[in-house]
């Protein structure tokens, strides 16, 4: 099957949390089963070039039809790590993607309109015709949109969409103008509630409502969350909507790309280990110290990575920190932060514990650290409020590093507690889990983790090298995707 990907991330060309590991990771089992697979990205300026070969100008004459005329685009073609990658540059004053980050700026939602709308421009001109276009995240909720309104009458009328919603607080939207500037020049048609109003916001449209009703099948990325969006509060006012569709909509675990995310082949990390010779971890653990500052001594080292965003119950994760140093145990932080009043407070606590021999905070995005924090700590927080999946737990997982996460969301798909899970035997249980939102919850799991480190070794050995023998790569997942193209393809 022909498959294109278009999606605002692809690591580690373009990373900024999760979206960016699936997109390149599922693309990549895509080819090995046998599909071809392109991926569409917009053109940022502070991409990681060094991870594209070959950049080149794939089609200099681009117009994208933009409000009342068209802005000049050029689309440049690359490999990352060997997979096809076609980036869009649009030649306007607005400067769409050259702003030195990926996100963040009032104009989001014109933005990405933008890029669903060239990325369709695209392959409508240059004459890619791929059975299935597969949209992530608002970002590209009104790709399918434009596709069956208008790219449908111009020669795309076989191809089929299947959206997958990596996180439903985001959901992009505005006013009527943003239908004006991709053309969609019929308010009262678009703004009913079957298409793109927004559930709650009068005269709004709403993005990833338009990806709902318009796809052809619409997934989030676990099966656990895919019941809370459809009956409980996650799908933040789109329930209601996913109610309408339930026949298209399902979660499909996401999965992990193990020749990024495995600490047998990971040049990133002090020292190769695998579950046979797990106490080579050992290694990284002291590679970490010594990156980091950390004194050496026996104590356990619990990490945090990820962003930092109420999403990841930033009030827990400060609170792991301090508990863990009651606790005689080490902490270390790798995050970036969504807010500027989070990223204050995060430097607060940076300068506060800046000389302690047993924390350290790192604020800020680094790939190449992550891998050594989830080679060299013990355990990893993953308190979340929400978690539609959740990769850090899987990534420790793999690395023998024990995940103490609360079960919401794919957490609950992925771990099962040592002491109290009810459909896994001892010996396939991984992690701790904890329920309430609150500090004795957390509290209660790290307790139990902490008491087992420091009372019996060996059986929390045992248990992180149960982890590291589950399979979370992507041979699964893709096949789930595969059997939705399948079923959805013209
Ligand atoms: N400061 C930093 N430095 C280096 N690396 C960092 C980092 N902060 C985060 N990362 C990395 O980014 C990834 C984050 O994965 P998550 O699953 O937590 O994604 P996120 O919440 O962004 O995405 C959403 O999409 C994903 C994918 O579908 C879902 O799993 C998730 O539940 C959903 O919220 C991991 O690879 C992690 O190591």
């Amino acid at each position: 099957m022909y498959i294109v990907q278009v999606a605002s991330e692809c690591a580690p060309v373009v990373k900024a949390g999760g979206l960016g590991d699936v997109v390149f990771g599922l693309s990549r089992e895509l080819e090995n089963q046998g599909h071809i697979v392109d991926i569409i990205l917009p053109k940022y300026d502070c991409m990681r070039y060094d991870h594209i070969w070959g950049l080149h100008e794939d089609y200099n004459d681009l117009w994208v039809p933009w409000g009342n005329s068209s802005i000049h685009c050029t689309v440049f073609g690359g490999k990352v790590h060997g997979h096809n990658c076609f980036f869009i540059e649009p030649h306007s004053n607005d400067n769409f993607f050259n702003r030195g980050k990926y996100y963040g700026d009032n104009d989001d939602n014109l933005r990405f309109a933008f890029f669903s709308r060239a990325a369709l421009e695209y392959m409508c001109v240059s004459n890619k015709r791929p059975e299935i276009i597969h949209c992530h995240d608002w970002q590209t909720g009104l790709l399918p949109v434009m596709l069956f309104e208008q790219y449908k009458y111009r020669g795309m009328d076989s191809q089929r969409v299947c959206y997958t919603i990596h996180n439903f607080k985001h959901q992009g939207g505005g006013s009527v103008d943003i239908l004006r500037a991709i053309q969609l020049n019929n308010d009262g048609y678009y703004l009913s509630p079957d298409r793109l109003k927004d559930n709650s916001i009068p005269n709004h449209i709403n993005f990833m409502k338009g990806g709902i009703v318009y796809s052809n099948a619409v997934n989030t990325v676990s099966p656990h969350h895919a019941w809370e969006a459809r009956f409980g509060t996650e799908g933040y006012g789109l329930g209601h909507s996913l109610y309408v569709h339930q026949d298209k909509f399902g979660g499909i675990l996401n999965g992990l790309d193990y020749r990024i995310w495995n600490p047998e082949v990971d040049d990133y990390i002090s020292m190769p280990y695998g579950p046979d010779d797990f106490e080579l971890k050992a290694y990284n653990k002291k590679g970490l110290r010594e990156r980091l500052w950390l004194e050496e001594k026996d104590r356990p080292i619990i990490a945090y990575v990820g962003r930092l965003d109420d999403q990841k119950g930033v009030g827990l994760v400060h609170h792991a920190l301090e508990y863990a140093l009651r606790r005689s145990a080490q902490f270390v932080l790798l995050g970036s932060a969504t807010s500027g009043q989070i990223n204050a407070q995060f430097w607060q606590i940076k300068h506060r514990l800046n000389d302690h021999p047993d924390v350290h905070l790192e604020l800020g995005f680094d790939e190449e650290l992550s891998h050594l924090i989830y080679a060299g700590a013990d355990m990893m927080v993953v308190p979340s409020n929400y978690e539609p999946c959740g990769l850090t737990q899987m990534i420790a997982l793999k690395y023998g590093t024990v995940p103490i996460v609360r079960g919401v969301g794919g957490l609950v798909n992925t771990v099962f507690d040592y002491d109290y899970d009810e459909l896994h035997p001892p010996e396939e249980r991984n992690g701790f889990v904890f329920h309430q939102t609150d500090a004795p919850a957390l509290e209660s799991a790290m307790h139990r983790a902490l008491e087992l480190w420091y009372t019996d070794r060996k059986a929390f050995n045992k248990l992180a090298i149960q982890g590291m023998r589950y399979d979370y790569s992507w041979k699964h997942p893709v096949e789930k995707y595969v059997e939705v193209y399948e079923r959805i393809k013209a």
